[in-house]
């Protein structure tokens, strides 16, 4: 979910496993040559939708272990979940809506989300949106609680279920 700690907790997972990360979103953006919020507003969110397969499905074809932080929405749309569980393992970053609430709005605050700043997910929406994605997450092979998704738990989580990364 938007605000989830995707980013976070993908840099440092990479470092601690060291690999490269990648961020979907960045990818998408370098891409189309333009922010996520000015793609959805000139094309809508299918062309977006179809531009975040392509890519994901561009970076699945990479050789090499890698940590990529996706966007909220992507295993929901266009098979993307399928690509990526037959790419890699899957965490599914569970906060609860409270939690994303108040780190979005902190966020906001700090205007380093122009966009959630103005006109961001409300706590109806993350509701809404959480219970129709639930399907989708909850189909990760991993699930990070809130309270302990760092680097090390999930790297741990990784290590008990014998997955070696390479
Ligand atoms: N485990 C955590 N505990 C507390 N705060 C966190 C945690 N992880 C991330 N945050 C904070 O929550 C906010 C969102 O984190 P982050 O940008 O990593 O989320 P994201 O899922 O990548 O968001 P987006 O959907 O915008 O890409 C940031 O302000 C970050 O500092
Ligand atoms: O949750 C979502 O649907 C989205 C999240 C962002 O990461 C972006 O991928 C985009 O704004 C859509
Ligand atoms: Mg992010």
């Amino acid at each position: 979910m938007p605000g989830s700690g995707k980013t976070t907790l993908g840099r440092a997972l990479a470092e601690h496993l060291g690999v490269p990360f990648l961020d979907l979103d960045a990818e998408i953006v370098a891409r189309a040559g333009q922010v996520v919020s000015a793609i959805f507003l000139q094309h809508g969110e299918a062309y977006f939708r179809q531009l975040e397969a392509d890519t994901l499905r561009e970076i699945a074809a990479q050789a090499g272990p890698l940590v990529l932080a996706t966007g909220g929405g992507t295993p929901c749309f266009h098979h993307n979940l399928t690509v990526l569980k037959n790419s890699g393992v899957t965490v599914w970053l569970d906060v609860p809506v409270a939690v994303l609430t108040a780190r979005l709005a902190a966020a906001a605050e700090t205007n380093s989300r122009p966009l959630l700043a103005t006109s961001g997910p409300s706590e109806k929406w993350l509701h809404e949106t959480l219970s129709i994605r639930t399907q989708f997450y909850q189909q990760a092979q991993l699930r990070c609680p809130a309270d302990a998704c760092t680097a090390a738990a999930v790297a741990a989580q990784l290590a008990a279920a014998g997955i070696a990364l390479g």
